[in-house]
């Protein structure tokens, strides 16, 4: 779970670094007193402002999202619902949840959607910009971060789920297939080598884990693939998949992509998840 930052502990820091006591010893003894790092990082990010001469170390990532797993359970608790794991697999890291969404909740992301769509754009890592992109023939818009009652409440759910703070989270994205749309395979990591990646990681980092969740199923084709495994996850609606990669590289297996839908409309609701916070 993230832990929330209280007034009591943010006035520690800033006493403590106005002391002149160094962020790492901050964040030892934040580690020390049980502080995951993800927290530790967003409280120490939320002070930086304050204080523009303290150099706030990044080290290497040694946490990532995911579910408690611990214990093999069917069910994890989710703060507001009780979500199903359907499937797991190791490399690439995969998790497939059940229940993630009520159908009132699916519906509601679709008709707040609907009215707001225009074709997809997909990220230009050569110029950070935005372009067309014929890879992705499906439709789509982003929510803001908490910007209705279901995506805020949702988002919430993810954080408890994935044990990874909202700020750290993308806006929601959504997007509709009519038949015969589709998004080839790809990575959702930003790649390394372009020209743009630079600019786009000065918000929040690299993206470290995405949430694909069904918000309505096609009557055929549409599911989500892994080339690299042969795995295919069907789009149920209301259940999700959840994928992890450490670092932006092929070996970590999550090249994916939404086959061609052959009948009928799907809706996914898209959650990135960043190493940062997200501003
Ligand atoms: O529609 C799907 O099944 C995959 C969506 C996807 O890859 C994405 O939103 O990044
Ligand atoms: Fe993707």
């Amino acid at each position: 779970m993230s832990q929330p930052i209280s007034p009591e502990l943010r006035e520690w820091l800033v006493s403590q670094l106005a002391a002149g006591h160094s962020v790492p010893a901050l964040r030892a003894s934040m580690r020390a007193a049980g502080w995951q790092d993800a927290a530790t990082d967003l409280a120490l990010a939320q002070l930086e402002a304050g204080f523009p001469h303290v150099e706030v170390a990044r080290p290497r990532r040694t946490e990532m999202p995911g579910p408690d797993l611990e214990g093999a359970p069917l069910y994890i608790d989710a703060g507001d619902r009780r979500v199903q794991v359907l499937q797991t697999m190791r490399h690439p890291r995969v998790v497939v949840f059940g229940n993630l969404l009520s159908p009132e909740e699916c519906e509601g992301l679709i008709a707040a959607a609907r009215v707001r769509l225009a074709r997809s754009l997909t990220v230009e890592t050569r110029t950070g910009g935005e372009v067309l992109n014929v890879d992705r023939t499906s439709e789509g818009m982003f929510f803001e971060r908490g910007e209705n009652d279901i995506v805020a409440r949702l988002e919430q759910r993810i954080a408890a789920l994935l044990r990874w703070p909202v700020e750290f989270g993308e806006g929601l994205q959504i997007l509709r297939y009519a038949p015969g749309a589709q998004y080839r395979p790809h990575y959702d990591y930003f790649d390394p080598g372009e020209p743009g990646t630079p600019t786009i990681l000065k918000r929040g980092g690299q993206r470290v884990a995405t949430l694909v969740m069904y918000l309505q199923e096609p009557d055929q084709g549409g599911a989500t693939t892994f080339p690299d495994v042969g795995l295919e996850v069907a789009p149920v609606r209301g259940t999700g998949v959840f994928f992890s990669y450490e670092d932006p590289d092929p070996a970590t297996r999550t090249l994916h992509g939404g086959a061609p839908v052959l009948a009928g409309e799907k809706w996914v609701a898209t959650k990135w998840l960043r190493e940062r916070e997200f501003k």
